[in-house]
Parts: structure tokens; sequence; C-alpha cells
């Protein structure tokens, strides 16, 4: 059995009208039967665009919002039938990493009251000090500082912020870490770190991720299976490599076709599929396949019947009536427009090719590390605050482990220096142009 399987979850929201006669007038069917297994000591990669369902999913496995219907087995228990009082015992073992580090950390607390405040809750370390004892332990774990405790969140950079965030998952001893969009808000350079820190810290404590992404190239660096959401539920799911070998689905090869090639020095003269249209409402999915609207080789049956995901083979699984059909190229495409040629020199012309790009750092942990860096990275990585962000702790967010624990020493060896230094320039300064738009990929 897996650690973690999910049987038909569904959850769907009521969409409530009127003030006075409060009423459900319909519902938005954020997931809508996902079924998919987690093995221990393995990574999940749930990618899908904006909006079909991949946070709600995340957040009903914690039970951070109701489960419709289905089972969420864990360890052999159902987590969706249990008592509220029951479920908080298994919070601890299930922990989540939240997309904006900043947002899901109280800017009032220190880092030693943040980490230790779960910890205290679940009864984990007899007192403040052997909590204390435990952070610090973690914290050097996950590459920073002691005098981080002392410490608040703004005095942190994105990527130490992320730390901190995974750091207080892993005070609390979970079995499985659900990452919703671990690296999307930081600098491109310093999402592959955290990558690696995941990584790193997997293999060491033996933990089992489900991560969550719009990025497939976040993903694929990271996954031994990675499931691809639509509208609410899976319309592929394989072996990471696998997927990106051959995927099946056509919303799968839209995605595929939409990562762009690391290199810029790499011609890439792929075909992208450019999907027309919105992803539909998920208070009113279309009928059949919910990908029919805009999938490029839709035929009649599939606005009317909705396709089953089924194993293909060597547990490559597809959710379309004609994906065999497609792949031998005996069915057209039904909207010809919805296909363009683009080579990478064009796009790398566009931008300016004298633009530096992004540093891509050279410690591949077994999958393709340069995939990390190209997702998206809108946000300015510059530290705020005066006094957090040195040299030293950003070199926390460019090496490797020992690299890190390296930058670890000198940071605490420049505490003082820090203290008024500027902001730091290493990796978590804004990149150029170019290499966010090298890393512009659309899910
Ligand atoms: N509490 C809620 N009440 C009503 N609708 C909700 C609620 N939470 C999410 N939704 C809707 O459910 C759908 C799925 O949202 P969800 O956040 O899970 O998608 P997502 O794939 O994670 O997208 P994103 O990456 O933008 O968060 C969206 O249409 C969203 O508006």
């Amino acid at each position: 059995m897996s650690l973690l399987e999910l049987d038909d979850v569904k959850v769907h929201f009521p969409v409530r009208k009127g003030i006075i006669f409060d009423r459900t007038v319909g519902h938005v069917y954020a997931v809508d039967g996902v079924s998919l297994k987690v093995e221990a000591g393995q990574t999940y990669g749930l990618v899908g665009e904006s909006g079909c369902g991949k946070t709600t999913l995340g957040r009903g496995v914690l039970r951070l919002v109701d489960i419709t219907d289905g089972e969420v087995v864990f360890d052999g228990t159902d987590l969706a039938k249990l008592p509220e009082e029951e479920m908080r015992r298994y919070r601890r073992r299930l922990q989540m990493v939240f997309q904006d580090p900043l947002g899901s950390l109280n800017p009032r607390q220190n880092i030693e009251s943040i980490l230790s405040e779960g910890m205290a809750a679940h009864g984990i370390g007899k007192d403040q000090d052997e909590r204390r004892e435990k952070i610090k332990a973690i914290l050097a774990k996950v590459g920073l500082p002691t005098n981080a405790l002392s410490r608040y969140p703004h005095e942190f950079s994105g990527g130490q912020r992320q730390r901190i965030g995974i750091a207080r998952a892993l005070v609390l001893e979970p079995d499985v870490i659900i990452c919703d969009e671990p690296v999307s808000a930081l600098d491109v350079s310093v999402q592959a770190q955290v990558i690696n820190l995941l990584e790193e810290l997997q293999e060491s404590l033996g933990l089992t991720y489900l991560v969550i992404a719009h990025d497939l190239a976040v993903v694929r660096h990271i996954s031994d299976v990675i499931g691809v959401m639509y509208l609410g539920s899976l319309v592929e799911e394989a072996p990471s490599d696998a997927l990106y070998a051959g995927p099946k689905h056509p919303y799968t090869k839209a995605l595929m076709s939409a990562v762009p090639v690391p290199d810029p020095e790499v011609e890439d003269r792929r075909e992208r599929i450019l999907l027309q249209g919105d992803l539909p409402s998920p208070a009113n999915p279309p009928t059949g396949c919910r990908f029919h609207t805009r999938c490029p080789w839709a035929q009649d049956k599939c606005a009317v019947e909705r396709p089953v995901l089924t194993d293909v083979g060597d547990g490559h699984k597809v959710a379309c009536h004609f994906a065999a059909e497609i792949e031998a190229g005996t069915i057209g495409m039904t909207r010809e427009t919805g296909i363009e040629a683009v080579t990478r020199t064009e796009e790398v012309a566009a931008e300016g090719p004298d633009e530096p790009k992004a540093e891509v750092p050279a410690q591949a942990s077994g999958k393709d590390a340069s995939a990390a860096v190209a997702g998206d990275a809108d946000t300015d990585e510059e530290p705020d605050g005066d006094g957090g962000d040195s040299d030293a702790a950003a070199a926390s967010d460019e090496g490797t482990a020992e690299e890190t624990a390296q930058a670890t020493a000198s940071t605490e060896d420049n505490a003082e220096a820090e203290a008024d230094g500027p902001a730091a320039d290493g990796d978590d300064a804004p990149q150029s142009d170019a290499s966010v738009k090298e890393s512009s990929t659309t899910a």
C-alpha cells in the first residue's frame, strides 16, 4: 500500500446567493474525482495551469477544506472521515510548505517563536530549551545560521524565508510534505537551490513529497511521478521521464511545448501548441471531456463522453478518447490555427542577445538541474529590510549543501557586519529581463 492514496476525491464549493434568503445556486467543481498514489520516500508532482484545482487538492488532503467525496488514505487511515479531534494528530505528520513564504510567516514573531509554536502545540520537546536545540539543528539542516532564531521574517531574503517555511514543517517531524508552488515566488536562480535542498532533505530524512506547481520544468526536476491536472481532474499521469519522453494527452503536449529549452545556444525547433481560449469556469465545466473546448484534436465524441484515466502501459495513464490515434497520426487537428512553429533563436533575438542569462548552478543531484531554473520568476528577489540580507547570507542560497554549511558559518562570523549592511547582491538580486524571459514557462 502507498503511503498516501487518494481515491476519487472531490472538493466542491457551494456558490451562494442572497443576503437574507441565503441559498446555494451551484457549485465550483474545484476538484472533481482525483485518484492518485504517492509512494513513501518519493515525490509526486502535480501540475496544471492556475485555477485547475491543485491547491484545493493539497488543502483537501490536509482537511484544510472539506472533502465533498472520496478517500484520502494516509498510512492506512482514511483522513476524509476522521473526526477533527483525531485529524489533529495526523496534521503533524502531513505538513504544508506554502508558495509565499513571507505571507505565511507572522511578521511579529521571531523565527524561534514561529518554529516552536507548532512544536508546543504538538507536544514536541519537554520545554522551550529542548525545542530551541531542535530548532537550531533544523536551521542548520536547511542552511540557515543559528542567529536566525532571534530575527524576524522581513530580515531574510525570499530564498531564506522559504528555508524557514521548510524548517517550520521539518520541526514537526512529518512523513509527508505538501509543497504548494514552493519556488514560484522566488528568483529564478534561487529556485534551483530550494529544489535541491528539498531533494537533499528527502534523501536524508526519508520524506515523501506532493509537489504542486504550474511549472512543468520545476516539477520535472524533483518528481518520480507526475500528474497533469485540468479543470479538477487528472488528464495524464506517468513516471517523470516517460511523461517528458512522450506526453500523450493533448493538454500535456501543449504544456510541454511551452517549456523552453534551457540553453539559449540550442535552437528549439519544436512546434508550439498554443491553446485557444481560457480555462473554462469550474462552476460550469464543459460536458464530456473537459478539455474538448480547447483541444486541437477534439472530435464529436469528446463533447459527449467523459474519458477515464486509463493505463496504456508501464504506469502511463491518460484520459483521452483519441490518444492512440493522435500518437499514430491517424486523426487530424480540428483546430489548425492552434499550432505555431517557434525557434529558440527568435525568442532570444527579441529579448536582446547580449542580456546576461541566469546562472545555472552546476550541482545536479540526479535529475536535470537546469530544468529547475526554467520557471516563472516575476518576483523581485531583492531582499527587503536593511540588515538581514548580507552577501554571506545570500550565499546560502547559492551553493550546495556543503557550500551552504560554509555560508552558514560565514554568516555567523559576519553577523555584526550584516547588521547595517546593504542589500545582498548574490542570487537574490533582481534578474535581467533576458533571464526572466528565458524562465517564463506557461502552464
Ligand atoms: N474557498 C473557495 N470557494 C469557492 N471557490 C474556490 C475556493 N477555493 C478555490 N476556489 C476555486 O476553485 C478553483 C480551483 O482553485 P485552486 O486554487 O485550487 O487552483 P490552482 O490550480 O491551485 O490555481 P492557483 O495556482 O492559481 O492557486 C478556482 O476556480 C478557484 O477560484
